[in-house]
C-alpha cells in the first residue's frame, strides 16, 4: 500500500488556511498555492538517494554528497496542477514537465482526458503527478493509469488537499504510488467537492467564475 504523507509543518498549515479563507484574493491564493508547493517539494524529495564525489573546497578536498537517482519530471493536472509547477521547480529546476489535461464532468464527477504531453525520457524519470485537489480521485487515478499506459512506473502523487474517499479510491487504483498532501479533510459534499476544502481551484487559481 502507498503511504499517506501528511505534509505537517507550521509554515505549510498557516499557508493553507489562507488559501483556503474565501475572502483571499486571487493573486495571493496563487502566490501562496506556489509557496506550500515549495514547501511540499522538500517533503517529497526528502528520500532521494546520494552519492559522494570528490570535490576541492578553497581549504581542502573532500567527500560530499550529490543527488543520485532518477532524474525527474512533473506532471501537473492542468488546470490547477499549474499553479504548483513553478514553487517546486524553484528546488528541483532541472525537472522537465509533462501535462495532462483531464476535466471532471460536472455531471457525472467522470474524469475526461484532453491533453497529454510527456517528456520522451518519461519512462526512465521519478515523476510527480500535481493536482491540488484530491476528491473522488478520479482525476488523479487517471493520470496515474494514463502514465503506467504509456511505460511509466516511478510515480508519486502530490495534492494540497484530499477527501477520505479519494485516498481510498487512490490506494486501490494505485498501490504503488505514494501521496503527498497537506491536509486530508472530511469528506466530499454531494456535488463531489471537498468540505471544508478550498472551493474550485483551478477557478480560484486563474479567476474564473
Ligand atoms: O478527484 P476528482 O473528483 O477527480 O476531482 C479533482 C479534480 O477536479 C479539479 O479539476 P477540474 O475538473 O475542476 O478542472 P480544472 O482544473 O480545469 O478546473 C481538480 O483540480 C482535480 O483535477
Ligand atoms: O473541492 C473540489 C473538488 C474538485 N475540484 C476542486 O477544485 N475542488
Ligand atoms: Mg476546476
Amino acid at each position: 500500500m502507498g503511504k499517506v504523507v501528511v505534509c505537517d509543518h507550521p509554515l505549510i498549515q498557516h499557508k493553507l488556511t489562507i488559501i483556503r479563507d474565501k475572502n483571499t484574493i486571487t493573486k495571493d491564493f496563487r502566490d501562496l498555492v506556489g509557496e506550500v508547493a515549495t514547501l511540499m517539494a522538500y517533503e517529497i524529495t526528502r528520500d532521494l538517494p546520494l552519492a559522494k564525489t570528490t570535490i576541492e573546497t578553497p581549504v581542502a578536498k573532500m567527500e560530499s554528497s550529490v543527488l543520485s537517482g532518477r532524474m525527474i519530471g512533473l506532471v501537473p493536472i492542468l488546470r490547477a496542477g499549474l499553479g504548483m509547477v513553478d514553487g517546486i521547480l524553484k528546488l528541483i529546476p532541472s525537472a522537465k514537465v509533462g501535462h495532462i489535461g483531464l476535466q471532471r464532468d460536472e455531471e457525472t464527477l467522470q474524469p475526461v482526458e484532453y491533453y497529454l504531453n510527456l517528456p520522451t525520457d518519461a519512462q526512465e524519470r521519478l515523476l510527480i503527478v500535481i493536482d491540488p485537489m484530491l476528491a473522488t480521485g478520479g482525476s488523479a487515478i487517471a493520470a496515474l493509469s494514463a502514465l503506467k499506459a504509456r511505460g511509466c512506473r516511478h510515480l508519486k502523487l502530490m495534492c494540497l488537499i484530499a477527501a477520505p474517499e479519494g485516498v481510498e479510491a487512490l490506494q486501490a487504483a494505485h498501490p504503488d504510488v505514494d501521496l503527498y498532501v497537506a491536509a486530508v479533510d472530511e469528506r466530499l459534499n454531494e456535488r463531489g467537492y471537498i468540505v471544508p476544502g478550498l472551493g474550485d481551484a483551478g477557478d480560484r487559481l486563474f479567476g474564473t467564475k
